[in-house]
């Protein structure tokens, strides 16, 4: 079956000559339909410009990206995308109801299609009372809400988000993170969402790929065996949750400068993985603070 999702052997380099700047180099891997797959890696990897390329934001200087089959060379209408940053993703001056409706304009859905879509989004994200509201009248968290529903309402047949989660506290952070699971289990949306927290990434992923340092390389591509329905407490406390989370955190911690081999998975296999994981965890933070002295 076609992969929602193809991306093949993606290279971007920024500039040219001798301030070029490789961000990504020889990125493959594919997102099937219905899946939600976390990037996670270190800071300044290329994250963003891995997710630009997958919007059609930015040309890659190599590589193809492929939606359902089609190659990639402008934002595909049914790709939409949810960014960290949803203070100035939102438009002030339109109700909330009329920033979900916008980007149903040029699409050129029907004004009653558009209200009607608006309507349902906003219910999804359990905000249906808001719709009259300005963005600045609302929390950071229900902010973020609306930018899911305007995602939500363009029945997008894959959700790109970018950070969606890092500029809200911890307490909005998990509310978020349970709303996105709720939703793409209700819409079977296909999702890939970049993040650079291990923890979150193996709470929400079926699948983790773990980038390396710039230029961004997948040094895994780890499946996460954890049951559909998570909740906060009781999976972020399973064995096969630390294992996974120390497993991503030993990949982000333990990369060679350049060229990283391809990693394999350990299989867990003792009722010790928890407190084997948070040895070389507390062994890793040792290392790294002696080597920064
Ligand atoms: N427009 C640009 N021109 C030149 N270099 C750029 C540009 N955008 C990003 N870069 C560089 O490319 C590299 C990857 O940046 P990118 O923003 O994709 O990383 P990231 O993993 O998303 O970062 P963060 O974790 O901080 O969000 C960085 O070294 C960055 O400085």
């Amino acid at each position: 079956m076609t992969p929602m999702l193809e991306v093949a052997g993606l290279r971007h380099t920024y500039g040219s000559g001798p301030t070029a700047h490789t961000a990504v180099q020889n990125l493959t891997f594919e997102v099937a339909t219905g899946e939600l797959a976390c990037i996670v890696g270190p800071s300044g990897c290329g994250k963003s410009t891995l997710l630009r390329c997958i919007a059609g934001l930015i040309k890659p200087s190599a590589g193809t990206v492929s939606l359902h089959g089609d190659k990639i060379d402008r934002t595909p209408e049914d790709l939409a995308v949810v960014f960290q940053d949803y203070s100035r993703s939102l438009f002030p001056w339109l109700s909330v109801r009329g920033n979900v409706e916008f980007p149903l304009r040029s699409r050129g859905v029907s004004r009653a299609d558009r209200r009607k879509r608006a309507a349902e989004a906003l219910e999804w994200v359990g905000l249906s009372g808001a719709g009259a509201k300005y963005p600045w009248q609302l929390s950071g968290g229900m902010q973020q809400r609306v930018s899911i529903a305007r995602a939500l309402a363009c029945q997008p047949s894959l959700l790109l988000m970018d950070e969606p989660f890092a500029s809200v506290d911890a307490q909005t952070r998990f509310e978020l993170e349970d709303l996105l699971l709720r939703v793409r289990h209700e819409h079977e949306s296909t999702v890939l969402l970049v993040t650079h927290d291990i923890d979150e990434s193996v709470y929400l992923g079926d699948r983790v790929l773990v980038l390396s340092k710039s230029p961004a390389s997948i040094v895994a591509d780890l499946t996460v065996d954890l049951p559909a329905q998570r909740d906060q407490i009781t999976t972020r406390e399973s064995k096969n949750f630390v294992a996974l989370r120390g497993e991503v955190a030993r990949l982000l911690h333990n990369q060679p400068a350049a060229e990283p081999e391809p990693v394999k998975r350990p299989t867990p296999s003792s009722a010790d993985d928890q407190a084997a994981a948070q040895r070389f965890l507390e062994a890793e933070r040792e290392q790294a603070r002696q080597t920064s002295h």
